[in-house]
C-alpha cells in the first residue's frame, strides 16, 4: 500500500470513529475556539464600545427606524459605538465633530461604500452612483452629475422649478384631497424636465413607474435586510436555493428598462435635429469625455431623476406636518409672503422674492434639521485600517453618521424637538442668498459623497413650501370629537429614507386664484 493509499484509508477510519455526536462536539470547539481567538484578537485591538456581538450573526439592528435605535446605543456606550453584523464591522457616529473628522477631513478613507449583494450587485449591477465603491466609475459618474448640478448651473434652473410650483397649485385646486401624489409629481416632473426634457403625460405613467422603482429600492438598500448581504457566502448557493437571486434581477429588469427607454428617447429626439436642454443630452454629447457606457448612463440619469424625486418630496411632506403640529409657523411664514408679494398677488412667489422671505427660508432649513429625510444619511465604508480617538477602526468599516441625532442635540439646537423657525433667523437681520438653505444643519450628507443634487434640491423644496404657504391654509381635518386629528411627527415610511407616514390634511385656498391664468403660464 503507497503511503498515499495508507493516509486516505487513516482518514476514512478517524472519519467512522467520529460519531455525529463527537462530531458535533468537535464542531462547537472550532466555532468557541474561532471566536475565542476573535475576543483576543479585539482585545488586543481597542475598539470602540458597543454591545457584546453574538456568535455568527453579530449584532441586531432594525430594518426600522435604526436612527432612533442607534441613538439610544449612544446614549448607553457613549458617543461613537462599535456593532458587527456576523462580521461585518460598523461604527455609529452620535457627535457632529466626529463625523466632520472622519467623513470630512479624514474622507480620503471614509468615502466608499459597502458592497450589497442583493441591491448592488443583482439589482443595479453595480452602476448605481449612490451605491458605487470609491474609485474610477464613481468619479466619472459624480463628475457628469457635478456639471448639471452645481451651484451655479442651479441658478438656471429657476425658471423650471417656478412652473413646476404653479402646476403644484393648480393640481391641489382641482384636486385638494390628492395632496400627496401632486407633491409627488412636482419635485419628480421638476426633474424629469431636467434630466430628460420632458413633463409626465396626462395618465402619469412614468411617475408610477418611478415611485414603484423607489418604493422598493429604499427598502432594499438597508444594510440589514437581507441575509446575504451580511452572510456574502449565501451568493454561493445555486438558483434554485436562492430565490431572492431572481427577484433582484426582477427588479433590474423593470428599472433598467425603465431607466434606457428615457435616455434613448433623448438620444432619438436628438438625432431627429431636437436641440434639447438637459443632463441625458449632455451625457449623449460628451460620451467620449465621459467615458461611461450606455448602462451606466442610463442608471446616472435615473438615479438623479430617483434621488431627486423621493428626498424632495418627503422633505415637502414634512414640513406640512410640521405646519399642522405648529400653526403658529404657518401664520407668520403667510403675514411675511403677504407683505413681501402683496395681499392681493395673482402669481405665487418666484426667486427674485427669496432675499425678502427671511422667515419663510429660516422655516425651510428648520424642516430640514427638524425631521432630516435622510435620518442616517447614506452610510459610508471605510478602505484602510484607522485609528481615531485611540479606537481601532479596521478597513472595510461601515460608518453611519446619525444626521437626526444630530440635528436634535442640545448642544447645537437648544430644544431640539421644538420646530422652531426662529432658531435659523439672521441675528443682525442680513439677507440670505439660496445657498444659506443648505447650511446650518446636514441633511445633505458629508465629504467626498455628499449629496450632488443639494442645490437643486434645497431650492426646489424652498419653492415648494413657500408656494403652498401663498396659496392655502395648511389644516388638520377635524375628528368625530371635534377635536383636530394631527399627524405624528414620529411616524415614518419603513426604509433607509423617512418619509412621514400616510397622513391627512386639508388644503384650503387663502386667496382667489385664476387657475386658467396660472394653467395659462405653467404651459408657456
Ligand atoms: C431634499 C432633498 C435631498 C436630500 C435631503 C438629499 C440627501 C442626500 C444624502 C444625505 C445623501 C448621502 C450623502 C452621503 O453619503 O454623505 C445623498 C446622496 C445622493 N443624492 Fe441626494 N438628497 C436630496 C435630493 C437630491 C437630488 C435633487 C438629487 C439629484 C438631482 C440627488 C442626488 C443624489 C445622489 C446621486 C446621491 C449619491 C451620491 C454618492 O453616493 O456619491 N439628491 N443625498
Amino acid at each position: 500500500m503507497s503511503s498515499h493509499t495508507r493516509s486516505i484509508a487513516n482518514e476514512t477510519h478517524f472519519l467512522k470513529a467520529l460519531k455525529p455526536d463527537r462530531l458535533s462536539i468537535v464542531l462547537v470547539g472550532l466555532v468557541v475556539a474561532y471566536y475565542i481567538a476573535l475576543y483576543f484578537r479585539q482585545k488586543a485591538r481597542n475598539y470602540a464600545p458597543g454591545p457584546t456581538p453574538w456568535p455568527i450573526v453579530g449584532n441586531y439592528v432594525p430594518t426600522e427606524k435604526s436612527w432612533l435605535f442607534f441613538h439610544d446605543l449612544c446614549k448607553k456606550y457613549g458617543p461613537i459605538v462599535r456593532l458587527s453584523l456576523a462580521g461585518n464591522e460598523m461604527l455609529i457616529l452620535d457627535d457632529l465633530e466626529d463625523v466632520e473628522e472622519l467623513l470630512g477631513k479624514r474622507s480620503s478613507n471614509y468615502s466608499s461604500r459597502r458592497q450589497l449583494t442583493y441591491s448592488g450587485k443583482y439589482r443595479s449591477i453595480d452602476k448605481r452612483l449612490v451605491l458605487l465603491p470609491y474609485g474610477p466609475l464613481l468619479k466619472k459618474q459624480r463628475a457628469a452629475a457635478f456639471q448639471m448640478l452645481n451651484a451655479r448651473a442651479v441658478g438656471g434652473y429657476e425658471g423650471i422649478q417656478e412652473r413646476g410650483s404653479i402646476k403644484l397649485v393648480t393640481d391641489i385646486l382641482k384636486q385638494p384631497t390628492k395632496a400627496y401624489i401632486s407633491i409627488k409629481w412636482y419635485t419628480a416632473e421638476t426633474l424629469q424636465t431636467l434630466v430628460y426634457a420632458k413633463r409626465f403625460s396626462e395618465d402619469g405613467n412614468d411617475l408610477k413607474t418611478l415611485l414603484h422603482v423607489l418604493e422598493t429600492f429604499i427598502q432594499d438598500m438597508h444594510p440589514a435586510r437581507y441575509p446575504v448581504d451580511n452572510h456574502p457566502i449565501l451568493d454561493k448557493l445555486p438558483d434554485a436555493l436562492s430565490p431572492w437571486r431572481a427577484e433582484a434581477k426582477e427588479k433590474h429588469d423593470y428599472e433598467f428598462t425603465f431607466y434606457r427607454r428615457l435616455l434613448r428617447e433623448v438620444k432619438q429626439r436628438m438625432d431627429n435635429g431636437e436641440n434639447l436642454e438637459c443632463f441625458a443630452a449632455r451625457l449623449w454629447e460628451d460620451v467620449e469625455k465621459n467615458a461611461l457606457d450606455e448602462t451606466s448612463m442610463a442608471y446616472l440619469a435615473g438615479s438623479a431623476f430617483e434621488a431627486g424625486t423621493d428626498n424632495t418630496a418627503g422633505t415637502v411632506l414634512w414640513a406640512l406636518v410640521a405646519i399642522l403640529n405648529y400653526p403658529e409657523t404657518m401664520k407668520k411664514a403667510q403675514a411675511e409672503i403677504d407683505r413681501v408679494l402683496g395681499k392681493d398677488a395673482n402669481m405665487p412667489p418666484s426667486f427674485k422674492h427669496f432675499e425678502d422671505l427671511t422667515y419663510c427660508t429660516a422655516l425651510v432649513k428648520e424642516v430640514f434639521r427638524w425631521s432630516p429625510v435622510a435620518p442616517v444619511s447614506a452610510p459610508h465604508q471605510s478602505l484602510q485600517d484607522d485609528v481615531y480617538k485611540g479606537y481601532f477602526v479596521p478597513a472595510g468599516t461601515t460608518v453611519v453618521p446619525n444626521i437626526w441625532a444630530i440635528h436634535h442635540n442640545e448642544k447645537h439646537y437648544p430644544e431640539p424637538f421644538l420646530f422652531n423657525p426662529e432658531r435659523f433667523m439672521p441675528k443682525n437681520g442680513e439677507k440670505l442668498g439660496t445657498e444659506s438653505l443648505n447650511e446650518g444643519h446636514c441633511g445633505f450628507g458629508f465629504g467626498r459623497r455628499v449629496c450632488p443634487g443639494q442645490y437643486l434640491a434645497s431650492k426646489s423644496v424652498w419653492m415648494g413650501i413657500v408656494t403652498l404657504l401663498w396659496g392655502f391654509d395648511i389644516l388638520p381635518p377635524t375628528g368625530a370629537n371635534g377635536k383636530p386629528i394631527l399627524p405624528d411627527p414620529s411616524a415614518v415610511r419603513n426604509g433607509l429614507t423617512a418619509e412621514p407616514d400616510a397622513f391627512d390634511v386639508v388644503m384650503k385656498p387663502r386667496r382667489a386664484i385664476d387657475v386658467d391664468a396660472l394653467t395659462q403660464a405653467w404651459a408657456n
